[in-house]
C-alpha cells in the first residue's frame, strides 16, 4: 500500500530544501527536464564538461546520468562525476536511453552500472530487458514491449546490481529485487512527448535527494509523474499542449491533488 502522505512529505521537502540535482543528460531533453525539476521545487543544473563535473557533483544533492546523446567525452564526464557521487554517498539515478540499439550504448551502460553503482535505474521495458540480455536488440529510444513483460528481468537486475529498478510504461513497476510496487496513473499520450522518460528519471533525482529510501523515492517520483501526466493529458489535444500542461500540473502538485487522483 502506497502512503500518499509520504509522497506529500517528500514534495514539501523538495520545495523546502530545493536540492541541487546535477544532470549529465542528452541534448533532446535538457530544457524539459530542467523545467520539470524547477516545477517541483528542485534546483537543476546541466553540466557535462570534464573540466567541471567533479566540482559540480561535489556540491550536488543527487546525480542524474542519462546516455541519450552519448559520446566519449560525455561518458568520461559521467564516470568522473559518478565517482565523486559515490565517494560522497549521494544518490545516482541512471537512464539507459536506447540501450540495446547499438553495441556502444550497451558497453557504456555496463561500465556505468559497474563503476558508478547507480542507486536507481529507470528505463522503459525494452531498455530494462536489453540491460539484462546482451543479444536483445532494441529499436531505438521507444519501447516495443509492455512493462509487465520486463518485471522478472527488472527484479533480477535489481538483485544483481543492488539498485532499485523502475520500468516505466502503462503500469510503472518499481522493484528492489524483492518488493514490487506499481503505479497505475498516467496516459498513453505521454508516450508521444519526447523526453517523458528522461523527465521521470530527473524527477527521481529530486526525490532521491530528500528521501533516504531509494525504493520509496522511486515510488513517490513515479506516482507524481503519472498523476501530473494523467491530469495534463485530460486537458490536452495532443503532445504539444501536453508538454506545457504537464509542467503546470507538476507545479501545482500537492497532497490534495495526490489524494484526489492517485489510483491504488
Ligand atoms: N501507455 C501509458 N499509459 C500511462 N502512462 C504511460 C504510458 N506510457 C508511458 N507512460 C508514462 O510516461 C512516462 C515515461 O515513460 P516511458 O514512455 O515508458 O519512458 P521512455 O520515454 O523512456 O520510453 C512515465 O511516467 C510513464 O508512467
Ligand atoms: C529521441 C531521443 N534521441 C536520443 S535521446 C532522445 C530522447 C529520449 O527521451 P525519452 O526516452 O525520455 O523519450
Ligand atoms: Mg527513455
Amino acid at each position: 500500500m502506497i502512503d500518499i502522505s509520504a509522497i506529500g512529505r517528500d514534495l514539501r521537502l523538495i520545495k523546502e530544501r530545493s536540492p541541487l540535482v546535477h544532470n549529465i543528460t542528452n541534448f533532446v531533453v535538457m530544457n524539459n527536464t530542467a523545467n520539470a525539476l524547477l516545477a517541483i521545487g528542485a534546483s537543476p543544473v546541466m553540466a557535462h564538461a570534464i573540466e567541471e563535473v567533479e566540482e559540480m557533483a561535489g556540491i550536488a544533492s543527487s546525480l542524474v546520468l542519462n546516455i541519450g546523446t552519448l559520446e566519449p567525452r560525455w561518458v568520461d564526464a559521467m564516470m568522473l562525476a559518478g565517482k565523486i557521487a559515490l565517494k560522497r554517498n549521494i544518490p545516482i539515478v541512471f537512464d539507459p536511453v536506447g540501450v540495446g540499439a547499438t553495441s556502444y550504448r550497451s558497453e557504456v551502460c555496463k561500465q556505468i552500472i559497474s563503476e558508478c553503482k547507480p542507486s536507481i535505474i529507470r528505463g522503459n521495458a525494452s531498455e530494462i530487458i536489453a540491460l539484462c540480455n546482451e543479444n536483445v536488440k532494441t529499436k531505438g529510444v521507444d519501447s516495443t514491449e509492455s512493462s509487465d513483460s520486463a518485471l522478472s528481468w527488472a527484479m533480477q537486475l535489481a538483485r544483481e546490481v543492488n539498485a532499485v529498478v523502475v520500468i516505466s510504461g502503462q503500469t510503472d513497476y518499481i522493484t528492489d529485487g524483492e518488493l514490487v510496487e506499481m503505479i497505475y496513473n498516467g496516459s498513453t499520450m505521454m508516450e508521444k512527448v519526447t523526453g517523458m522518460g528522461c523527465t521521470a528519471t530527473a524527477v527521481l533525482g529530486a526525490f532521491a535527494a530528500v528521501n533516504p529510501s531509494m525504493f520509496d523515492a522511486a515510488i513517490h517520483g513515479m506516482a507524481v509523474m503519472g498523476i501530473a501526466g494523467e491530469i495534463a493529458a485530460s486537458a490536452s489535444k495532443g503532445n504539444g499542449s501536453l508538454q506545457v500542461n504537464f509542467l503546470d500540473e507538476l507545479y501545482a502538485m500537492d497532497e490534495e491533488v495526490l489524494c484526489r487522483t492517485f489510483r491504488q
